[in-house]
């Protein structure tokens, strides 16, 4: 699907191991604080430059109109920032990560998008101009132009690092699409979780995701998915869902758990990744 003599950039999905609502920001927007953390189910892209400005993609995402990919939305942001109109770039995307799920795929293909073309149009932004363009695109953006697990703040914007033990877990695609921005709006949203002001992996214990009781209440499937996954240990959901996961110790315990799960829902076993893997192929070139 990609060109093979072309390189293969990956772009990871993610995790919100925890997500917490803490209030409203002045725009309307939910203040958010979440540990994000990099899983190794990955798109890959590969991008080649072009120098008469045009920007082409030519693996159009089903479903989305190619103007509105995310990866052509990113390109086209950075060459506003390029100072050169000739900056261009045909475009490969190979999809594996579920799209709407809450793990990201779009944000990362975006953010794959901005740090290949940075350095292919050479145009020597640093990482904080990238996440300030970045979070233009999307709040999950910028977690994956910073590369590694974090403690979240803001719509996602402020970052810092975040020690987390390395864990693998069992995740599973319910068969049912949650519409972001309906749960922001939802009426029995918690809205009020106190800001914790010097997270740590032990002072946030218990997990949770704030988002996850009105996803289980509307979304009789994503119940019915938790409930499955419930025998087996305590499921989170990701972000605002429907993509639900299982902590477990070792892999083995994840592939046992995986091939006990009913064979109508797509499941992987995945673990946690501690750097964007992007990052070295990057500095080698
Ligand atoms: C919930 C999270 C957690 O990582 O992830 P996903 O489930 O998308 O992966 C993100 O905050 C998702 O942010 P983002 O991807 O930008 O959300 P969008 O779908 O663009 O937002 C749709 C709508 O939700 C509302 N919204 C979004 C983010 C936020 N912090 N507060 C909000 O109130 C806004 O009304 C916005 O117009
Ligand atoms: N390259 C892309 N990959 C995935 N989704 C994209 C892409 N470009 C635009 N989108 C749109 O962004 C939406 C959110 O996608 P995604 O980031 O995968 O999920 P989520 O926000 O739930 O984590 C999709 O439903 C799709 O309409």
């Amino acid at each position: 699907m990609l060109p093979e003599h072309l390189p293969h950039y990956p772009s990871p999905a993610k995790l919100n191991l925890d997500l917490r609502i803490i209030g409203r920001l002045p725009n309307g927007y939910h203040a958010l604080e979440s540990i994000f953390t990099l899983i190794d189910l990955c798109d890959e892209l590969s991008i080649q430059p072009r120098d008469d400005g045009q920007i082409i993609l030519h693996t159009p995402t089903q479903g989305v109109e190619p103007e509105h990919d995310l990866t052509v939305r990113a390109a086209k942001l950075l060459r506003q920032h390029s100072g050169s109109l000739k900056c261009g770039a045909d475009i490969w995307l190979n999809k594996k990560i579920p799209m709407g799920g809450g793990l990201g795929g779009g944000s990362s293909n975006a953010a794959t998008v901005l740090l290949v073309l940075n350095h292919l149009w050479d145009c020597r932004l640093n990482q904080q101009q990238l996440i300030d363009l970045g979070v233009k695109l999307g709040a999950d953006v910028p977690f994956f132009i910073f590369g590694r697990t974090a403690f979240a703040r803001g719509v996602g914007e402020i970052l810092q690092d975040f020690d987390i033990p390395q864990q693998y877990y069992v995740l599973l695609r319910p068969d049912e699409h949650v519409a972001t921005p309906r749960i922001f709006a939802h009426p029995n949203l918690p809205r009020n979780s106190p800001s914790n002001p010097q997270p740590t992996w032990a002072n946030m214990q218990p997990l949770r995701n704030d988002m996850q009781d009105v996803v289980l209440q509307d979304y009789p499937q994503v119940q019915a998915a938790f409930q499955t996954l419930a025998q087996y240990g305590e499921p989170r959901m990701t972000g605002s869902g429907a993509c639900l996961f299982l902590s477990c110790a070792t892999p083995e315990q994840a592939q046992a758990i995986q091939f006990r799960l009913p064979e109508n829902w797509q499941t992987w076993c995945i673990q946690s990744v501690a750097q964007h893997p992007l990052f070295s192929i990057l500095s080698n070139r």
